[in-house]
């Protein structure tokens, strides 16, 4: 199967996005893995499918698989990209877009100066809705990870995440705790594991182990995260600068059960064909 793909990156977390509208799609686990890989296939972190609306009210359902080929219900970064290529491929003449993702709808909208603002929905903190095994609801947990305990807070964007503080985030173990918390019992499941070096009230440094795509350069939904659980903790304001190692994003959230919004930039990098084995 020849497939026709753009390869795009959000402050360089890579996604390869795929138009399953004009196309006929139905990739397996193992194609997507392939697609995924920087050395058999195209690379990303992500790979999307733009699809046609399943709802009433929405322009496209969005939908995501991280590199290892698990669909997932949430990516911040992709829902730029996602944006700019249903708006730069004239498969919309609008600048405010609905989508229908597997976490409920998100409302995208591309600013004048071509950065993309998304609605990423109310975070959710009971722990069921993470999911993350506690008793109750608390603003710090104490997490187990060997003979360590960590302090670490617990949110839903959509899909779940663990945010650690740490003093720098240039010497946080990442590589070593990331998978560790990734595969934690206490999230059935799975976790993105965010670490956030907080500078001041109104910035944040933030570097991100994605479940399913190992240490990223950015993470949208994670950067949104990492300001709830900061802000929940009386340790942020409501509008923060949150610099990943790929650049920088704007958050903004005033609490309670407002939405979060997350504005940044979204690149198109390449395209082209790949022929799709199996
Ligand atoms: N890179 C993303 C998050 C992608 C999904 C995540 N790895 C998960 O499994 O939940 C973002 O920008 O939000």
């Amino acid at each position: 199967m020849s497939l026709r793909f753009t390869k795009m990156h959000g402050l360089g977390n890579d996604f390869v996005v795929i138009d399953a509208i004009n196309q006929k799609i139905d990739l397996a686990r193992e194609q997507i893995r392939q697609l995924a890989d920087r050395r058999f296939g195209i690379g990303c972190d992500q790979l999307l499918l733009v699809e046609p609306p399943r709802e009433a009210g929405v322009d496209f359902t969005y939908r995501i698989f991280n590199a290892d080929g698990g669909e997932v219900a949430q990516c911040g970064n992709g829902a730029r990209c996602f944006a700019r290529f249903v708006r730069d491929k004239g498969l919309i003449d609008r600048d405010t877009i609905a989508v229908a993702t597997a976490a409920g709808r998100m409302t995208l909208r591309i600013e004048p100066d071509g950065q993309v603002t998304v609605n990423m929905g109310v975070p959710h903190f009971a722990p069921a809705d993470v999911p993350f095994e506690a008793d109750a609801p608390a603003e710090r947990y104490a997490l187990q990870v060997g003979d360590e305990t960590l302090g670490m807070g617990a949110v839903s964007l959509g899909n779940p995440h663990a945010v650690l503080e740490v003093d720098n985030i240039d010497t946080a173990p990442v590589e070593r705790l990331g998978p560790l918390i990734e595969a934690h019992p206490r999230f059935p499941r799975r976790v993105n594991a965010g670490f956030m070096q907080i500078l001041d009230a109104g910035h944040i440094r933030l570097r991100v182990y994605e479940r399913g795509a190992g240490e990223t350069l950015a993470c949208g939904s994670g950067a949104c995260a990492a300001v709830v659980v900061g802000r929940q903790q009386g340790r942020l304001g409501d509008k923060v600068e949150v610099t990943l190692p790929g650049g920088t994003l704007q958050i903004q959230w005033q609490g309670g059960d407002s939405p979060v919004l997350m504005t940044g930039p979204a690149t198109t990098v390449f395209e082209g064909n790949i022929q799709v084995q199996g």
